[in-house]
């Protein structure tokens, strides 16, 4: 048996088909690229294949291999184009639905005429030969025609998926277009010629086959890469791999088969002009059939009256035999034919070499852009990281293996700058409590009288926040308040109003996080009668509302991802459109932001609006929680006693001493406004005229008992404090970390949550202490 290497070719594709399905069966993963190209390619096989044999009368369908590659491809042309239509979204899902089984109506109806035409050989069961000669013509030609139709449908919904993926959509459409040229209007155009008799139909079919390989790999190249594919590195470096293999084997069998044909050629001639029957040696081997000038070779084989003869000719013996009764074949003999072959591998051996290396030329440019050059990108990177950049951002261009590598890189650059931002935030917070607990004793309270509060203070970070206040107050531009909750944001955004606008001009407060998504644009912009179902009336809005005065929103972080555009428009141009309305009208207030929530990383994390952060970002003021600010409390636990007594019809009790110690001491994560609860709650339950660790609410006097507790445990036994006051602190730290590391049983997160602090304070902390 002698492989050929057309024979070959099909060998390959056939396997790659069988380990296509196997591993497409095993894929989950709906975006891999690697199942995508397994699947189009096992269509793609079946496709041109139909389309070679179905639509070119080179030779008409006849062996059973044929009738069946026919069949399965007309289903394969289907379901190609099917999975295009749902990979990677669904295109107008409910009509593919009908279309798919309209086309699926028609391959099984193909398929049947088929069967029906050559009902007699499926009778007698004779698949052989050219039986099918005269009567499936037709039927091939449907087949040819409706596989094109879907073949190019794919390539239009493939660029159809393209133009919807949004990114690189240019660059993509290229590719595509590229992609039908090669596999369309080259195949086209070598038919045109052909049928004009300009080129044989083995040119022909070299120019279909190497023209539709490079299309599928330039298809696939652009496809995969701009598809959002994630595997679709790996898929590209496959593409190009079988490429390779498909040219080689394509360019060596048709070559090869367009060489002997010539060699056959002379042959004949030379065997028909010296024909000489007694140089016949009987029952040689045959290997491969001419076809051709059957007339003349089988009037020599008819002449001979024998079945197979061995002819020599110019040294190369060919053979002339007859298999049926009418057809007479010829072929060379083996061994001249593997000397043959020899010879011609050499020869295209250079070729196909030059051929490779304009491939591998292609394949390292590949290399080159798709690999090397971000990985130098991502090498520089983290140069500039080492060099203490921080701000550094690798441009990621692909979804590929690369891109993901590229993305992990930034969002790891990414979290070692918040790191190190919480870690200066922690440090000045440091060093502001140090300042603070030097001042506390010495501090003197302020006052600033509001219309409905007044707002007491003492230390000197909200004494810089007040004078800031002060200094912006008659400015036009945003303003955001920023601080923990309850920390006093509104209270603050009243005094800037309060100072600027005046206390007769209006304040209208809007709490962002309280304003259901349908109503947001109605109530900030109002509304005309009749604009939605239940616009009864006319409605002002609050920008009209706050008119002359102030708008504050509270808990801006919590807007709308839509509506931001909107507010964003009216910060910048200062005008607005009611609902329903078709008049501009102009915002004449004034507005303040406050949020809970760090709006920088809401940015980087794309949950709020870049543009608005900036633009509401004019006026930042930062309002720092109560345990850093602990001189306040006093005044304001005495201020906060004194109103709530007159509002309850109490005589003014005192706050002893060791209830204004944990006052001092708690760390109070809701802040003022958890302070002024716990006192309303106190009050409320009060008897006698001093308020002692009983009177107070159950997690204050626990936290007092274990304050306690901790207190004995600290490192000073005789009061002589011969350790100094550093050195106290640090063993008094080292023993609190170590004894919640024991309880949590070495687990760090679990032990910050004990210790009430972050992992990354745990982890510096220890550090600092030569923990680790
Ligand atoms: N310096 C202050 N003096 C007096 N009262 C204050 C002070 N700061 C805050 N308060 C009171 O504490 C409570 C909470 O304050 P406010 O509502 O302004 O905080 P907030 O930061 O806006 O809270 P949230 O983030 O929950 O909106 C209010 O009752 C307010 O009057």
């Amino acid at each position: 048996m002698y492989l050929q290497f057309l024979t070959l070719s099909f060998l390959i594709a056939v396997l790659l088909c069988i380990l296509g399905v196997v591993y497409c069966l095993g894929v989950k993963n709906k975006i891999s690229g690697i199942r995508e190209l397994m699947l189009s390619f096992i269509c793609l096989v079946f496709l041109y294949s139909a389309c070679v044999y179905a639509s070119i009368e080179i030779e008409p369908i006849g062996s059973l291999h044929r009738w069946v590659t026919v069949a399965a491809a007309l289903f394969a042309a289907v379901f190609y184009q099917r999975f295009f239509l749902k990979f990677p979204s669904a295109i107008y899902p409910k009509i593919s639905n009908y279309l798919f089984k309209i086309q699926l109506s028609i391959a099984a109806s193909i398929s049947l005429w088929f069967v029906w035409e050559t009902k007699d050989a499926v009778k007698t069961f004779r698949f052989n030969g050219q039986y099918w000669d005269l009567t499936a013509v037709f039927p091939g030609r449907v087949v040819a025609v409706f596989s094109l139709f879907l073949a190019v449908s794919v390539i239009l919904i493939a660029s159809i998926q393209i133009i919807r993926n949004k990114d690189h959509k240019r660059i993509a459409l290229v590719g595509i277009l590229g992609s039908f040229f090669l596999n369309f209007l080259i195949p086209t155009i070598y038919l045109t010629l052909f049928r004009l008799g300009q080129v044989t139909a083995e040119v022909f079919v070299n120019a279909l086959a190497i023209s539709v390989i490079s299309g599928f790999f330039v298809f696939h190249i652009f496809f995969v890469s701009y598809g959002g594919h994630k595997t679709s590195l790996t898929v590209r470096i496959l593409t190009i791999v079988l490429a390779m293999a498909l040219s080689v084997t394509q360019v060596m069998s048709g070559g090869l088969s367009k060489a002997i044909e010539n060699e056959y050629d002379s042959l004949q001639i030379s065997i028909l002009q010296n024909y000489n029957p007694k140089s016949i040696q009987k029952d040689s081997v045959f290997f491969s059939k001419v076809g051709e000038n059957t007339e003349k070779s089988g009037l020599i084989a008819a002449d001979l009256g024998v079945r197979s003869y061995l002819l020599g000719s110019s040294g190369k013996p060919i053979l002339v035999y007859q298999n049926f009764e009418k057809n007479t074949e010829m072929g060379l003999e083996y061994s001249s034919y593997r000397e043959f072959v020899h010879k011609y591998v050499m020869d295209w051996a250079v070729r196909l070499f030059l051929g490779l290396c304009v491939l591998i030329f292609g394949f390292l440019v590949f290399m080159k852009i798709s690999i090397l050059n971000p990985l130098f990108e991502l090498l520089k990177g983290l140069d500039r990281v080492e060099g203490g950049e921080l701000s550094v951002e690798v441009a990621v261009r692909s979804k590929d293996e690369i891109g993901l590598l590229t993305q992990a890189f930034n969002a790891m650059v990414r979290s070692i700058r918040e790191a190190r931002q919480e870690l200066q935030q922690y440090t000045s917070n440091l060093e502001r409590t140090i300042l603070e607990r030097d001042s506390i004793y010495d501090a003197v309270p302020q006052e600033k009288i509001l219309s409905n509060k007044t707002l007491i203070y003492a230390s000197r970070s909200m004494q810089a926040v007040v004078d800031r206040v002060e200094r912006i107050s008659g400015r036009e531009q945003p303003v955001l308040i920023t601080g923990e909750t309850g920390t006093g944001k509104e209270i603050i955004a009243g005094l800037l109003h309060e100072l600027g606008r005046g206390k007769e001009s209006p304040f209208v407060p809007i709490n962002c996080a309280a304003v259901p998504a349908n109503l947001w644009e109605s109530q900030i912009f109002g509304h005309v009668k009749g604009a939605f179902t239940d616009a009864k009336s006319d409605y002002g809005g609050l920008v009209a509302e706050a008119a002359g005065g102030t708008l504050f929103f509270d808990e801006v972080g919590e807007m709308p991802l839509e509506i931001q555009p909107k507010i964003l428009r009216l910060l910048q141009e200062r005008k607005y459109k009611q609902v329903g309305g078709r008049t501009e009208l102009k915002a004449e207030c004034r507005t303040i932001f406050a949020t809970h929530r760090n709006l920088r990383s809401m940015v980087s994390k794309g949950t709020f609006r870049e543009d608005l952060y900036y633009r509401i970002n004019v006026f930042e003021i930062g309002i720092p929680p109560l345990r850093e600010r602990r001189s306040d409390i006093p005044f304001l636990a005495n201020r906060f006693v004194e109103h709530y007594s007159k509002q309850m019809e109490l005589d003014k009790p005192n706050i002893s001493e060791e209830v204004m110690d944990l006052f001092l001491e708690f760390p109070w994560s809701g802040n003022i406004r958890e302070l002024e609860n716990c006192i309303i709650r106190t009050l409320a339950d009060l008897k006698g005229d001093m308020i002692k660790i009983s009177d107070l609410p159950t997690e204050l006097m626990e936290a007092k008992s274990h304050t306690r507790e901790e207190m004995s445990n600290m490192p000073v036994t005789n009061g002589t404090y011969t350790a100094g006051f550093e050195s106290l602190v640090s063993m008094y730290s080292r023993r609190l970390i170590e004894t919640a590391l024991q309880k949590c049983k070495g687990n760090k997160s679990e032990a910050a949550r004990l210790l009430k602090i972050s992992r990354g304070k745990l982890q510096y902390q220890m550090r600092m202490l030569d923990m680790e």
